[in-house]
């Protein structure tokens, strides 16, 4: 049997888990983290099992490169340094964990599992920006898509919730944790994507804007602030922290400041705004799964997102929405046309799976 170490590294959060095959032997969280490499060593003891066959690390941007899990060598890694200025919250912190597994443990396989990966069937129409196409194929400028691994899982449990064969359900995922993105998942693939070029666009984050004005940089370059500085501000002072001066939801729920409700209302509204742009996209919608730490535990979130969507089709039973769980559930009514799901996604269970597949290749 073998015996796998998953590191998840977000922009907030570091999660890892332990895996005999499916079987979860250990699992931990560190949330709210700003030091990503300290709170990766502070994990140093998991790395010692002498059972371990190999370590299986989310990476979050892989570009044109990476559409499958990747055995990591030095070009691998080079590949992934290079990616840095189009994930500079994320890759930097993924690196930091590849390094400490190899300074731990140099005799075990390090397995790549990209964001990006599930989203390499985007077709074009949806994948490329309406620029100067020599720019663009010059500077690698398309949609990309992030939390492609969370995207893949929750769909296919999404279609195993709901007893469809995963080829045949058309589903719109709403990945909502620190980063969110929104994904059109047509009979398994997916057709479209919030985030782009970066893990900048689409949804309002807990720190980032999502869809802006293109206007927006370079008028607040002319203004006097560097390209650096407008970077900083989308990355990291914007989205929720940028609003409300709070970037976690549980916080941003809690208070009664104005700016507060107006944060609220605003991430709410725009990913109201991909439902129905991802209906359209779709044409036929089975089902909306909502995900990760917000689109899981917040029921007012849910609630908010699709309030007065029942012309759609698109309808939330409340006292379901109220149950706290950590199972995957239905939180429509019974018969409504589209199904609203609440589904846990498990990143770690996909991404062990998907660093197994390489080594027994
Ligand atoms: N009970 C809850 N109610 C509302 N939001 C929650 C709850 N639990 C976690 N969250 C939110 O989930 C977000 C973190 O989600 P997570 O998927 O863990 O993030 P990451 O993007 O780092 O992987 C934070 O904004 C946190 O406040
Ligand atoms: C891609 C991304 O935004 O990831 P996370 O939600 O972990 O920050
Ligand atoms: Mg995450």
């Amino acid at each position: 049997m073998s015996r796998v170490l998953v590191l998840n590294v977000g922009s907030s959060s570091v999660k890892y888990s332990v895996f005999d095959g499916d079987d979860r032997l250990d699992t931990g969280l560190t949330e709210r983290v700003t030091d990503h490499a300290a709170a990766i060593r502070a994990l140093a003891a998991h790395f010692e099992d002498p059972a371990l066959t190999a370590i299986g690390h989310r990476v979050v941007h892989g570009g044109t490169r990476f559409s499958a899990p990747t055995l990591i060598d030095g070009t691998v890694e080079a590949a992934i340094r290079d990616l840095i200025p189009l994930a500079p919250l994320h890759n930097p912190a993924n690196l930091a964990g590849i390094e400490v597994a190899r300074a731990l443990r140099p005799d075990l396989p390090q397995v790549a599992v990209f964001d990006t990966a599930f989203h390499r069937t985007i077709p074009e129409a949806a994948a490329t920006y309406a620029i100067d196409a020599a720019v663009a194929a010059e500077h690698g400028i398309r949609r990309y898509g992030f939390h492609g691994t969370s995207h893949r899982y929750v769909s296919r449990r999404t279609a195993a919730l709901l007893g469809w064969p995963f080829a045949e359900l058309n589903t719109i995922v709403l990945h909502l944790g620190n980063g969110a993105s929104a994904t059109a998942v047509r009979g398994g693939v997916s057709v479209d994507t919030s985030m782009g070029l970066s893990p900048l666009e689409g949804l309002v984050m807990g720190t980032r804007p999502g869809d802006l004005d293109p206007a927006i940089p370079g008028h607040l370059h002319r203004a006097g602030l560097t390209p650096d500085e407008v970077e900083e501000l989308l990355n990291r002072r914007s989205g929720l922290f940028g609003l409300a001066g709070i970037s976690d939801m549980r916080d941003l729920l809690a208070s009664p400041a104005p700016e507060a409700a107006l944060a609220f209302d605003v991430y709410c509204h725009r990913i109201r705004k991909y439902v129905g742009a991802y209906h359209a996209v779709l044409g036929r919608l089975d089902a909306i799964a909502f995900t990760a730490g917000v689109g899981e535990n917040s029921a007012v979130v849910r609630a908010a997102v699709l309030a007065g969507l029942e012309p759609l089709g698109i309808e939330i039973d409340a006292a379901l929405n109220e149950v706290p769980s950590r199972q995957a559930r239905i939180i429509s009514p019974a018969g409504a046309r589209i199904a609203v799901c609440v589904v846990p996604t498990d990143e770690e269970l996909e991404i062990a799976a998907q660093t197994r597949s390489v080594l027994t290749a």
